[in-house]
């Protein structure tokens, strides 16, 4: 199946089953509305879902880990090396995210998907890492493609183990340089103002950076109208298949969890892929990384928590399960007004 083919399966969400599960929260004896925004993402699930009947017992946090070609151009603090290693830690509980998955009861699956070394983790490798996308594009078209399809296969088979919510994560040092560039070239904001520090960068650094990401953008010219085009020019394998996960989320109608900023990033692309793909992604937070909070606003999407993260692998995603798992909880378990005899809250004239 190609892109195009999967993405054609998506349709909008279920109407009838966001009013149903409205109407199941308006019916629980508490005053209307009053858990917020723990009330309207369970809504969002009964749309992506099709029922107002809802379940999130079983959790996954896929993340997709690769290299990035563009490190060569000294935009990071640290070396390409630590992708491999932190990747490899999520099995060992060794990584951060990991442990977050322990405590929330949320299985992790690390994906290879473009890291420059063997590893042990899922292996789904297109290549070692990308090409530098300062000289020439990232990857191949190809390539874009085969790494969205993976993520989207990937959500279908997690669906078959019976996942109901899928977090996002990713590792792969120079990331915040791709997804600085794939968001600049998807608003048309100019690359100094989505660009940030990623996981450290000197002032000196941040330089090199916004000048890499416009030599990149200005040689490779990706075409804004065209997600495909633009994830596989200065994109990443990382960010492609996080592509694929939303649109996965989409085609599978499992919900999705965006983590910070290159997971958001990885969202904009899909939504340019597939603007439907939208209404099955879910915002957990707002990262620190300075154009986090205006992606969210072009995704036309609200977060719950502002810890002041900007960790990536999942950690903002896998936060918000908690919270999710507390709605679902008075959701299912709590009595309604008819069940304490008292009457319902009439609509406000
Ligand atoms: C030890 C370490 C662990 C991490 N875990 C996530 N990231 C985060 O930092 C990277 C992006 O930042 P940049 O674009 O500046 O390289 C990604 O791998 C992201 O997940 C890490 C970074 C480091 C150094
Ligand atoms: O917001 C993020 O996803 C982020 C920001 C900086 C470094 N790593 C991840």
């Amino acid at each position: 199946m190609t892109v195009e083919q999967a993405v054609s399966l998506v349709t909008a969400a279920d109407e009838e089953a966001k009013k149903a599960c409205k109407r199941r929260w308006d019916s629980i004896a508490k005053p209307l509305n009053s858990l917020g925004k723990l009330e309207s993402y369970l809504i969002k699930i009964a749309g992506m879902t099709g029922t107002s009947a809802i379940s999130l017992e079983k959790k996954a946090l896929v993340v997709m880990c690769a290299d990035n070609g563009v490190v060569e151009e000294g935009v990071t603090q640290t070396g390409q090396e630590v992708t491999a290693i932190v990747s490899e830690n999520f099995l060992k509980e060794q990584a951060t995210a990991s442990i977050m998955c322990r405590e929330t009861g949320t299985d992790i699956f690390p994906v290879d998907i473009g890291i420059a070394a063997d590893t042990n983790i899922i292996n789904k490798k297109i290549a070692y890492g990308t090409r530098n996308m300062t000289k020439g594009p990232a990857m191949t078209r190809e390539e874009a493609e085969k790494a969205i399809m993976t993520g989207i296969e990937m959500v279908g088979e997690l669906k078959e183990k019976g996942y109901k919510i899928i977090a996002t994560g990713e590792m792969g040092i120079g990331n915040t340089t791709t997804s600085s560039a794939v968001v600049s070239v998807l608003t048309g904001l100019p690359v100094e103002n989505v660009t940030g520090r990623g996981a450290g960068l000197s002032t000196e650094g941040l330089g090199r950076k916004i000048n890499a990401i416009s030599r990149a953008i200005k040689i490779n010219r990706p075409d804004p109208e065209d997600g495909i085009d633009v994830l596989s020019k200065v994109g990443g394998f990382d960010l492609a298949g996080l592509a694929g996960v939303f649109l996965g989320g989409a085609v599978h109608k499992v919900p999705v969890v965006i983590d910070g900023f290159i997971s958001a990033a990885a969202a904009l692309a899909a939504v340019r892929i597939c603007p439907k793909a939208r209404e099955y992604m879910l915002a957990s937070h707002v990262s620190k990384e300075p154009a986090a909070a205006m992606l969210l606003e072009k995704l036309e999407l609200e977060a719950a928590l502002h810890c002041d993260m900007c960790l990536g692998e999942g950690t903002g995603a896998v936060a918000l399960m908690p919270l999710l798992n507390l709605a679902c909880a008075v959701y299912n378990g709590m009595s309604t007004f008819q069940d304490i005899n008292v009457e319902e809250y009439k609509p406000l004239a």
